[in-house]
């Protein structure tokens, strides 16, 4: 089906084909000159279209393609001295590529249910066939990136067509996930 809303490349030419068995690869920024490459052992999970203003898009996109590993499965291969963590503030420890931007790897470090996962974008890997995105999360906070209010309604039917059920927040099983957590450190849940 022709794309009538533009979200982002890939998912406007047809979302990306994944394949069982996707074994991880190699994350390379857009630098010509010494790309940072950083190595990932395994598939992705929870992937999904962000479209919050801190997560990391190419060129035009309305939406970021962004999905999480656990931070064992990370490891700076190449040109690591070109990273710098955008806020040192923020949970999501964003390090991007000083050269080109390119956010690489976001390490969650601090006490939160996310602890000890990374967040990356999957189509930086020199690879194809990672798990496709299978939500989209944050989607009001696009007008936050400059989209006019009045496209929000057909920019979420699209999502919908792609089977990507959009969210204000995160998808119904990581929030009750996130809940959940924090009903067991509170103690409201026992169990
Ligand atoms: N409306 C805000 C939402 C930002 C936000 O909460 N982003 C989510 C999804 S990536 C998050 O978990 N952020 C944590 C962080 O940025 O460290 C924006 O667009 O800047
Ligand atoms: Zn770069
Ligand atoms: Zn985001």
């Amino acid at each position: 089906m022709t794309a009538t809303v533009s979200l982002h490349p890939l998912l406007d030419k047809g979302m990306p084909k994944g394949a069982s068995g996707f074994t991880g690869g190699v994350l390379v920024c857009a630098c010509a000159d010494r790309p940072v490459r950083v190595k990932v052992d395994g598939d992705v999970a929870h992937n999904h279209a962000c479209g919050c203003t801190k997560c990391w898009k190419p060129d035009g996109a309305t939406f970021s393609i962004v999905a999480v590993v656990p931070h064992d499965k990370i490891a700076v291969l190449e040109n690591g001295d070109k990273l710098a963590v955008v806020d040192t503030s923020a949970l999501i420890q964003r390090h991007a590529c000083k050269g080109c931007g390119v956010h690489m790897y976001g390490p969650v470090e601090r006490e939160h249910p996310f602890q000890g996962l990374d967040f990356i974008h999957p189509e930086r890997f020199n690879a194809d066939s990672w798990s496709p995105p299978g939500f989209a999360a944050f989607v009001s906070s696009i007008i936050e990136s400059g989209t006019d209010p009045a496209d929000m309604p057909a920019i979420r039917a699209r999502l919908t067509e792609l089977g990507l059920t959009p969210s204000d927040c995160l998808n119904n099983a990581l929030m009750d996930y996130i809940a959940t957590w924090t009903a067991r450190k509170s103690g409201v849940l026992k169990s």
